[in-house]
């Protein structure tokens, strides 16, 4: 009974459709998608602990939709990524969500070292038992893909662990990599991602949980030509010569992927001060909020975000960023 398809139930052809556009194709997978829904104590968000950020987003990161981290680079992306990942881990009694994590880690830039570092300053209780640290770090699950296919292959295997490990959170950084292809070896190449964008949307509907996916920044000159903005070391210009025309930079997944997510925070610099910025979300208004990065993480300067306008709100700003991303001292890795 458990593996009988779903299209030799009975169904009408129109709720079979449905089933289908999110990947069910069996009883069992029908069953295990109930158990969750029914299961769905929770209030159905992942609190970021940036209290302005999770009152605009009503409680945090929303379950069961997908939402975008867009900046150039250096600008935070990681970071918070390793912050959700984190609280995502941690008990709910310190108001976490105490599951597992699966982050794909496209351009190798997961740490551990700093996950650790963050949860000590964080939330020094749990991470100074060394067994807790490990613990924690532990339910962190990393894929390193190195090729479009693996990428795929990935996908298609964490479909069904999704379900039955207790993930709480799934991590894509970085996404628009991916299109490029710049972390594969050999030469890079323009990549369409039209079927992962539904798979990864499919698998947020169908999992119930908060999809957190990482999109990198383009200029767009006036011949249309586009410049990708990932290497930062690699290049022999700053990225502040490159992005000196700031109003022409532009999200590097395009507009197919722009529609499929629901939330969009755009992390930006604007006079050498960090913003992020509530970009779209079908519930909080267009908010600015100046963060910080510090040892503990990702950290609100204010929790009265900063209204914003017109254009504005679509503006993806980098002034004043070479001057943010080089902190003092510490290793980043
Ligand atoms: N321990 C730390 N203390 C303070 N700031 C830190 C620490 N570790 C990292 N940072 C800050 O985080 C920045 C890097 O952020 P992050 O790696 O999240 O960027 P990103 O947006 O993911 O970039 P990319 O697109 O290149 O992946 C550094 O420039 C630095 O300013």
């Amino acid at each position: 009974m458990a593996n009988k398809q779903i299209s030799q139930m009975g169904l009408p052809k129109s709720i079979a459709n449905v089933f289908a556009a999110r990947n069910v194709f069996t009883a069992k997978a029908l069953s295990l998608m109930e158990l969750r829904v029914q299961n769905e104590h929770l209030a159905g968000h992942l609190p970021t602990h940036m209290k302005g950020l999770d009152e605009a987003l009503c409680g945090g990161i929303p379950f069961g939709v997908l939402t975008e981290l867009v900046g150039p680079a250096g600008i935070g992306k990681t970071q918070f990524c390793l912050k959700l990942s984190l609280l995502a881990s941690l008990p709910a009694n310190y108001g976490g969500l105490d599951g597992h994590v699966i982050y794909i880690d496209v351009e190798s830039k997961f740490s551990s070292r700093r996950l650790i570092e963050i949860g000590v300053k964080s939330f020094p209780e749990i991470f100074h038992r060394k067994e807790m640290a490990q613990e924690m770090a532990g339910r962190i699950h990393v894929l390193r893909p190195a090729s479009l296919s693996e990428f795929t292959e990935s996908l298609q295997q964490i479909k069904v662990s999704l379900l039955q490990n207790q993930v709480k959170l799934l991590v894509i950084d970085s996404m628009a990599a991916l299109v490029t292809g710049e972390f594969e070896h050999g030469a890079p190449r323009q990549k369409t991602l039209g079927w992962h964008v539904s798979f990864i949307k499919s698998l947020a509907e169908f999992s119930r949980i908060p999809v957190v996916v990482t999109n990198q920044v383009r200029s767009q000159s006036r011949d249309e030509t586009c410049h990708y903005f990932f290497q930062v070391q690699s290049w022999n210009e700053t990225i502040e010569d490159r992005t000196r025309h700031d109003s022409h930079l532009v999200a590097a997944l395009g507009i197919n992927w722009a529609h499929a997510v629901t939330i969009r925070l755009v992390l930006e610099a604007k006079s050498g001060q960090r913003f992020i910025k509530v970009a779209k979300s079908p519930i909080a208004p267009p908010l600015a909020f100046p963060f910080n990065i510090t040892s503990s993480g990702i950290l609100l300067l204010s929790d009265d975000g900063i209204e914003l306008t017109g254009p504005d709100i679509n503006t993806i700003h980098c002034q004043g960023h070479n001057d943010i991303i080089n902190f003092g001292g510490e290793s980043l890795q």
